[in-house]
């Protein structure tokens, strides 16, 4: 995994008081490392028309036409006046070498955007707006120094923002980059060492970006075993049965022993899924919550309160009798809309969806405050999975999953490795890049993923 800062101002801060390093140092990485990116996949004499604006982002790009001068057929545009005094002193030294400057901007075959970056502090105006869409409107190959601009450093999106093919990001991940409204903007993202190596630059910190890398697997290893070594899954069946169904499926491909469906009436169930009216007596693992619809509350209320790791999902979020788990071993997998229905169950906000998804980050911190033991998991095309104060961001989320019946397979998942003794965090963290890695692999159109196609995916990671 690697570390996501909210801000990196003190970063830059340190750098200067603990290493001596200077403004110019870091903003020389900065320009540098943008260079280098360029120098090594496009060729010598490509156009590259930098657009900067008035602050130290503007600053990067001047310094980067600098650096790029003579080898490419660079063309500097600037929205406004150097305004920063790097600003003023990179644009002073571009001027000195002769850098060209244009009125206009075109489609160049590189566009680099330095026209806000960590300062953008108000809403854009007019000309930016239009600037920004033009620039979209281009076939070049985009690339934003350090954010995309019209993204602000809480994620915000303005009413536009630049859609780079690649945001090449200075000393360090930002969280911000990783809220759902601004993922569509980024593109590729890579870090930019400013001046010392990215981890002496970075400090300790509790958020995350999962990677690949991260996923633990229920792969087998012990020869000696027998169903009973992989637990024994229940799934709460309700009203809406199809739901427990698909993640009782999803469970069993994922590595559970033993899964039955908690129903009182009879169902019509694959033969590897048992059926059972009550908790069974071996059950190391439970999943409620999904298709529950009307349920016996205090039937509910004893599974909630028992010592059995679970996972809560879906129509359980609107009723506060969710918060007699909360101090078990348990997950919870919110989408947005659930999530802003806990949040007002649980007297910590009453917002709407929209407040919700300008500002996740914010909110998940705000309930895991409150409450240290359980395991968020709130939903959407970056994933959020928190425990206490850590925070751990799934990226790997895709339009693919956007469906009913995903988050069905992801409770699954998530039971399936509770049932085989993963903690819940452990779990939580496993299962969701599970799902998205499976989600990636599927070679169909991105419209037609039906769950049975990611249970199917999900066997074969
Ligand atoms: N140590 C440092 O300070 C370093 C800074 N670096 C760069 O500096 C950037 C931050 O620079 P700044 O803090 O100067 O901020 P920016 O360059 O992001 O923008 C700030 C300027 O834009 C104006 N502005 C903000 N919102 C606006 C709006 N909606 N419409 C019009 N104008 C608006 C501000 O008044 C200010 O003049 C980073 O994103 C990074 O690219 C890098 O060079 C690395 C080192
Ligand atoms: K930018």
């Amino acid at each position: 995994m690697q570390k996501l800062f909210d801000e990196v101002n003190s970063l830059d801060k340190r750098c200067y008081e603990e290493f001596s390093l200077s403004e110019d140092i870091l903003m020389e990485h900065a320009a540098n490392g943008m260079c280098e990116y360029i120098q090594d996949n496009f060729e010598d004499k490509k156009s590259v028309l930098i657009v900067c604006g008035s602050g130290n982002n503007g600053a990067d790009g001047i310094a980067l036409a600098r650096l790029l001068y003579s080898k490419y057929n660079v063309s500097l545009y600037l929205a406004s006046k150097p305004k920063s005094d790097m600003a003023k002193l990179q644009y002073k030294r571009a001027k000195a070498l002769g850098v060209k400057e244009t009125n206009e901007v075109f489609e160049a075959d590189i566009i680099v955007d330095s026209l806000f970056g960590t300062g953008l502090n108000k809403e854009l105006k007019d000309d930016a707006i239009k600037l920004i869409d033009t620039l979209n409107e281009f076939e070049s190959f985009k690339i934003s120094c350090d954010i995309p601009s019209g993204v602000n450093n809480t994620g915000h999106v303005s009413t536009t923002a630049f859609y780079a093919d690649l945001t090449l990001t200075m000393g360090a991940l930002k969280t911000f980059l990783y809220t759902d409204n601004a993922k569509d903007y980024l593109g590729k993202v890579k870090v930019i060492n400013l001046g010392v190596q990215r981890d002496v630059y970075e400090v300790n910190t509790t958020k995350f970006l999962l990677q690949k890398k991260d996923i633990r697997l229920p792969h087998r290893k012990q020869k000696n075993s027998h169903k009973g070594t992989y637990g024994h899954l229940n799934v709460f069946a309700g009203c809406k049965k199809g739901a427990g169904i698909i993640a009782a499926k999803a469970a069993f491909g994922f590595g559970t022993g033993l899964v039955s469906v908690v129903c009182h009436e009879s169902l019509d169930l694959p033969y590897h899924i048992m059926q059972t009216h009550f908790l069974t007596k071996n059950c190391t693992a439970i999943a409620i919550g999904m298709g529950l619809g009307k349920y016996e509350t205090a039937e509910v209320r004893e599974i909630l309160r028992n010592d059995i790791p679970k996972i809560i999902d879906a129509d359980l979020f609107y009723d506060e009798i969710v918060i007699e788990s909360f101090e078990k071993d348990v997950v919870l997998t919110p989408h947005p809309k659930e999530f802003v229905s806990l949040l007002k169950i649980c007297n910590i906000a009453d917002i709407t969806i929209d407040e919700l998804q300008a500002d996740r980050f914010f909110y998940v911190e705000k309930f895991c405050k409150k409450y240290p033991k359980v395991v968020l998991l709130l939903k959407g095309a970056n994933v959020i999975i928190a425990q206490d104060e850590y925070i751990y961001v799934n990226r790997y989320g895709s339009a693919v999953l956007s469906k009913g019946g995903s988050g069905d397979v992801l409770a699954g998942l998530v039971a399936s490795l509770l049932a085989q003794n993963y903690t819940p965090l452990d779990a939580a963290i496993s299962a969701s890049l599970a799902h998205t890695l499976a989600a990636a692999n599927y070679k169909k159109n991105n419209y037609s993923l039906i769950p049975s196609d990611l249970v199917e995916e999900v066997r074969k990671l």
